[in-house]
């Protein structure tokens, strides 16, 4: 698809960074751009409006979770764009008030990820957003926070997913994931 190339060729790679034997992926060239962005943000729309929202009988998504820190880029337009709330995960620390927290593996390290023990009410239907899924440890944690809160993960959603991780693998059935780039949409 001509939306997809266009974006794909926004997007650049940084190798050994921020560590030796990364391949770091950078997104930033893609914002920059107001078409392109523009572009991305009404790609999501779409898939959650006209495909993820088949699988719920209540036919609405309640709230958006972001990732720390990219995927605060994104959840809150996608998030206003469907009349959802944003609910931030955020690394250790950050967040006030009383919060569940998951300790997960990444590409280049540990990290432990906190959500407020309000954002999410029991029930919920729910959709995760960031930047890109790596190992998915990110992930991973990210659902796993939703549940303890009571939230349905409806799907994930990506920009990009670097395949050859097979981070799918890592993430609990039933789960959706949709990355744009890659076009890969599993359902389990
Ligand atoms: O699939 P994974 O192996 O978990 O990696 C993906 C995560 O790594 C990056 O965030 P990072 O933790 O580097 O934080 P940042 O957004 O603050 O740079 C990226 O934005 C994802 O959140
Ligand atoms: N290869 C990569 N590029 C950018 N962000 C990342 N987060 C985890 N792995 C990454």
């Amino acid at each position: 698809m001509a939306d997809v190339e266009y974006l794909t060729g926004l997007l650049r790679t940084f190798p050994d960074y921020p560590k030796k034997g990364i391949n770091f992926l950078d997104i930033f060239p893609l914002l920059r751009n107001p078409i392109a962005f523009e572009t991305l943000i009404t790609h999501f729309v779409h898939r959650l409006t006209s495909h993820t929202l088949a699988r719920s009988p209540s036919k609405k998504i309640d709230v958006v979770v972001g990732l720390d820190a990219r995927g605060f880029l994104l959840g809150p337009i996608i998030a206003m764009r469907l009349g959802a709330a944003f609910a931030p995960v955020r690394k250790k620390g950050k967040l006030p008030g009383e919060c569940v927290a998951v300790t997960y593996e990444k590409e280049y390290g540990a990290d432990t990820f906190e959500m407020q023990s309000d954002a999410i009410m029991p029930g919920q239907n729910v959709v995760i957003v960031d930047d890109l899924i790596a190992t998915g440890g990110s992930a991973k944690a990210a659902g796993e926070l939703v549940a303890k809160l009571g939230g349905k993960t409806l799907e994930y959603l990506f920009i990009i997913e670097l395949t050859f991780l097979h981070a799918a693998d890592k993430l609990d059935a039933p789960m959706y994931i949709y990355s744009l780039i890659s076009r890969l949409v599993i359902s389990c």
